[in-house]
């Protein structure tokens, strides 16, 4: 699992991990940018609908404050004919004729002016005095709305056009005119419509939308190059790391070695010396401490078993000083280290030969009676004679003496002077004339 995840991070795939991650949070900031660019574009147009409706209304007040104004009688304004006060009309000194424009004849004639525009206004009621000013089919609804709701406005964007509508209510100036109707001061009269095209909101926050998405873009760009440089930073970082780590592993796998060496040397140089505590260093079978020692253990147990039979022979190599002498030292182990083996290779399991000092040997052979130790020391000495030791281009040919001594409880003898024996049969061995076999006997030592 960490293999991957370190490999998903060293991949350089992964230097384009903030492109899909930024993507989605910037594209979920703009958008939420965008939804209130347009809100605030909504509320601009709602305010633009309400600033228009407040200029008009304060026209209307002005008008009826002044209980209505008067305006030269033209063709384009004629008598209003849904007006039914005293001096509708009147003549000045000079002979001009002026009629009364009250606040909605105004009105009416503001928003023809203003009909055409990128603004228009309009006038309506659901209980009219003229027909002219008949709602259209968002009209009622919103004067419906206002009226029901007692809403202080009402805006819709309707098609391509922004529309805004605010309540009229009675007051004092309207009430000359309005009275008859049955209206009171503070009812509802009808409402003011205003409304312009939606093209216009859009315009005034194109700009803002098209810096927003630059700023986003912006945005997402440096943010895709600053998490990208940063995760460039933690490969680099974490390539530094997994080199040092492996470095201090091959420095501590090296140390390991150097030290299971150590241990190994350690553990074959205790061998060593465990092996040479009981044994011979040249030739490998047991040196003069463990032979005595078995020795003395076989005596011990033959006092327990005095049936049992023990017989030692004592042996060296006959004129091995010429050996040496001749060809050197290294020959002369050579030759020993030879000699040993065919000793061996004629020996049984249970015996054994030790190096009891310089170039003589003891054989111990348990259960072993008088003639079978004299058959094993013939044929010990038999083999010697038959094998020849090599050393380099040199082949060399040696012979033995044997002596042979047999120990026996009754005989009451110490080992020492049991060694006595084997060496003085050896002795005699040699006096004969060496290479041959001698058993010792009390009239030989006298
Ligand atoms: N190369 C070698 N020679 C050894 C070793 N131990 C003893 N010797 C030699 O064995 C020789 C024994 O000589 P001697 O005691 O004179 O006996 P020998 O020459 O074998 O004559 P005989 O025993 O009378 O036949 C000496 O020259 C010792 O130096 C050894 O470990 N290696």
């Amino acid at each position: 699992m960490r293999e991957r995840l370190l490999k998903v991070i060293h991949s350089p795939w992964c230097l384009l991990l903030p492109l899909p991650f930024w993507a989605l949070v910037v594209g979920f900031l703009y958008l939420q940018n965008s939804s209130t660019l347009q809100d605030a574009g909504y509320e601009m147009a709602r305010q633009r609908g309400e600033v228009a409706f407040h200029l008009v209304q304060t026209l209307r007040y002005w008008n009826a404050q002044h209980g209505g104004v008067y305006a030269p009688l033209t063709e384009t304004t004629p008598e209003n004919p849904y007006l039914d006060i005293p001096e509708k009309t009147i003549v000045s000194p000079s002979g001009m004729a002026l009629t009364k424009l009250n606040p909605a004849y105004m009105t009416r004639q503001v928003a023809e002016l203003m009909r055409g525009s990128s603004l228009e206004i309009n006038l309506t009621s659901d209980q009219l005095m003229n027909p002219n000013n008949q709602p259209d089919a968002w009209e009622s609804q919103a004067l419906n709305r206002l009226k029901n709701q007692a809403l202080s406005e009402y805006v819709e964007v309707v098609g391509d056009r922004f529309r805004y509508m605010a309540p009229l209510y009675m007051e004092q100036g309207c009430m000359a005119c309005h009275a008859h109707m049955g209206y009171q001061l503070g009812d509802f009269r009808g409402g003011l419509s205003v409304s312009f095209p939606v093209s216009y909101v859009k315009r005034l926050t194109n700009d803002l939308h098209r810096e927003s998405r630059q700023t986003h873009l912006l945005a997402f760009l440096l943010l895709c190059i600053t998490g990208s440089l940063a995760i460039y930073g933690l490969q680099r970082l974490l390539k530094y790391l997994q080199l040092e780590r492996s470095q201090r592993e091959s420095i501590i796998e090296q140390r390991t070695a150097s030290l299971h060496q150590e241990i190994n040397r350690h553990r074959e140089s205790q061998e060593r010396l465990r092996f040479l505590a009981h044994h011979d260093e040249l030739t490998g079978v047991a040196n003069r401490r463990r032979i005595l020692q078995e020795l003395q253990r076989l005596m011990l147990q033959q006092e327990l078993q005095p049936e049992r039979h023990l017989a030692l022979l004592m042996l060296d190599i006959d004129h091995f000083k010429r050996v040496n002498d001749t060809h050197g030292h290294d020959v002369g182990d050579t030759v020993l280290k030879g000699f040993v083996k065919t000793l061996q290779h004629e020996l049984r399991r249970d015996d054994l030969l030790g190096r009891y000092g310089g170039e003589e040997f003891l054989i111990l052979l348990p259960d072993t009676q008088m003639n079978q130790a004299w058959q094993v020391a013939e044929r010990l000495r038999l083999a010697v004679e038959a094998a020849s030791y090599q050393h380099d281009e040199l082949e060399l040919k040696i012979t033995t003496s044997l002596g042979i001594a047999l120990y026996a409880v009754q005989d009451n003898i110490s080992q020492d002077e049991l060694i006595n024996r084997a060496d003085t049969a050896l002795y005699q061995a040699k006096r004969e004339g060496r290479n041959c076999c001698v058993i010792w006997q009390a009239s030989a030592s006298d």
